[in-house]
């Protein structure tokens, strides 16, 4: 049986349009589904974000099948992530006849897929590729996996949450718990910060960073860092500057080649995790995310959320703020506004 394996390995090279290994593999090979666990789907896999991304959901153990879309090189990846000898079965998925395929049955969706920044543009800059692309996804989604959780990576966040809420309303199936914007790298970047200001292991350092994710909508809370910490007013200024900016930091060092990829595909993978783990039932995990909410009169805003069975279960309030945070707060809702009512436009008029 081994040695038959061994053989068919080479004998049967992997389909080239979904990166499987081909029928001429013999039956006492077929994949028997692998360990009982989620169904997780990665929409632009092949991607800066989305490589990396689908080799951590790869070795997550809480993963028993993964599904790996884009409009390009997604047999190369699959066939590549394939070989990993972890429990999830990957199947691949190429281009838009593909994509209900790849949606059908999924328990969670990641989405990275569109253009990342260049030195000198804006996440807004990306609105006019991005948000035809979510919409595209989320339509597969309303039909083929109306329950599943989605988290949305593609930028700008701050309007294509708002997109997929109203492609979902459309449909029918809008459930605003299951909606989530991943702001995790700003959590992920602001710990980071913090504890090399704070000479700290960053892994013991939690800051909630709230609003949107582009700018002065990323609000950190250095107030209610745990551990609790005090700053002086040049290291509040100067660790807000850095987390505000951490994505155009990486977009000007990658002079043109793109904006985080690595960092993301953690971040985004912790978060996922985070989803999962929230499905099966486990108490208590909190993360901070871009969701519907009424912790402001803005109809999405993100802050601390509980995930539970059903998705995002309890979004937190922000707890109490100092002056410098209420005047940032102030700035972020100004701008935020305008990007969710952009994204809500782009369905709606
Ligand atoms: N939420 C966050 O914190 C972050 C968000 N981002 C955003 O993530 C997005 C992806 O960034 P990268 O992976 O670096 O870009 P990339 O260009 O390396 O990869 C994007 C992938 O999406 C695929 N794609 C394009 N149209 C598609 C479609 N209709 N369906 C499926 N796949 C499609 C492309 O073929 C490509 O493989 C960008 O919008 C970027 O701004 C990036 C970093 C952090
Ligand atoms: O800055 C960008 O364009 C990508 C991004 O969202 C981040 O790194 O936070």
């Amino acid at each position: 049986m081994q040695r038959i394996a061994r053989i068919s390995a080479h004998l049967n090279p992997p389909n080239l349009q979904t990166g499987e290994s081909s029928s001429l593999r013999p039956a006492s090979c077929r994949s028997k589904g692998g360990a009982p666990g989620f169904k997780v789907a990665i929409l632009g896999a092949a991607g800066g974000i989305g490589q990396p991304l689908a080799l951590l959901m790869k070795m997550n153990p809480l993963v028993s099948v993964l599904h790996l879309y884009d409009v390009v090189n997604a047999p190369g990846v699959t066939a590549d992530i394939s070989h990993m000898n972890t429990g999830a079965v990957v199947r691949g998925f190429l281009g838009q006849p593909q994509l209900e395929n790849a949606l059908t049955g999924m328990d969670l969706v990641i989405i990275p897929a569109g253009v990342p920044r260049k030195p000198g543009m804006t996440r807004d800059d990306l609105f006019n590729i991005n948000a035809g692309i979510v919409r595209t996804l989320c339509e597969g989604i309303a039909k083929c996996c109306p329950n599943a959780i989605v988290n949305v990576i593609s930028n700008p966040v701050n309007s294509t949450v708002p997109i997929a809420a109203e492609v979902f309303k459309k449909a029918g199936t809008y459930n605003p718990r299951r909606l989530l914007g991943v702001t995790t790298l700003d959590v992920v970047r602001a710990n980071t910060f913090v504890a090399e200001v704070m000479g700290i292991d960053p892994r013991e350092v939690n800051v909630p960073v709230v609003g949107g994710h582009a700018g002065v909508t990323i609000l950190p809370l250095l107030s209610q860092v745990k551990p609790s910490c005090s700053f002086t007013s040049e290291e509040i200024s100067y660790l807000t500057d850095r987390i505000q900016n951490g994505g155009t930091e990486v977009v000007e060092a990658k002079a043109g080649a793109g904006s985080a990829t690595l960092s993301m595909a953690y971040a985004a993978s912790k978060f996922a995790d985070a989803c999962l783990r929230g499905l099966r039932g486990d108490a208590d995990v909190v993360e901070c995310s871009f969701v519907a909410s009424q912790v402001t009169e803005l109809p999405f805003f993100a802050t601390k959320v509980r995930l539970g069975r059903s998705g995002a279960e309890e979004i937190f309030p922000l707890g109490p703020l100092n002056a410098f945070e209420r005047g940032g707060l102030e700035k972020a809702k100004k701008e935020l506004a305008e990007s969710i009512q952009k994204g809500v436009s782009f369905i709606t008029k």
